[in-house]
């Protein structure tokens, strides 16, 4: 299936004044967005997951349906200030500016095998700091898949010796 034909491309984003690579639209459509998670629950079936982790909010999109299927827990990491329990935290840099992401201290334990989703590599900040955060608290990042990679920003340059699925790159 050709997922490209499911984004929507929005040129004049006002908020942040980017191209906006628009994955509701994929969403939308059960049998492109079924597709899609299929693809990266193949990937990952070898892989030994025993936890999939992703970013606030589109890599819950993405790895929540994965867990299902894999049959495995998720741990989101947030944005500052929303999980409930002890956090370790890290700062990180984004597209449009600066912020910190957080995850349940308890959420890994060590040696567990994490795969790593999110919807979108851009400048590759959010899933470097995600990638900080399972390995500070002992986790194996034994995979990492996106959706979408965004090849002029050289996100990939920060994820060199990991394993990277991407499904549509522009
Ligand atoms: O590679 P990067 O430059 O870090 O950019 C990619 C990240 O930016 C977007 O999330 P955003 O922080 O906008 O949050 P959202 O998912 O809550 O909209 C996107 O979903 C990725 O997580
Ligand atoms: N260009 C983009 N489109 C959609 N989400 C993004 N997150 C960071 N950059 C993005």
């Amino acid at each position: 299936m050709d997922l490209k034909q499911f984004v929507t491309i929005v040129p004049d984003w006002p908020k942040k004044g980017i191209i906006f690579k628009d994955i509701t639209t994929l969403m939308d459509n059960g049998q492109a967005y079924k597709y899609a998670t299929d693809q990266i629950v193949e990937y990952a079936r070898d892989k030994k997951i025993d936890l999939v982790v992703g970013p606030e909010a589109r890599g819950f999109i993405i790895g929540c349906p994965v867990a299902y299927a894999l049959e495995v827990g998720f741990a989101p990491v947030r944005k500052e200030g929303k999980l409930p329990r002890e956090t370790v935290k890290v700062e990180y840099g984004l597209e449009y500016g600066k912020d910190v992401l957080t995850i349940h201290k308890d959420a890994i334990k060590p040696g567990q095998r994490v795969l790593i989703t999110d919807d979108l590599l851009a400048t590759g900040g959010t899933i470097e700091a995600t990638i900080k955060l399972v390995e500070e608290l002992g986790g194996v990042v034994a995979g990492i898949a996106f959706l979408i990679e965004l090849s002029d920003l050289d996100g990939r340059d920060k994820l060199n010796g990991y394993d990277v699925l991407t499904l549509m790159t522009y």
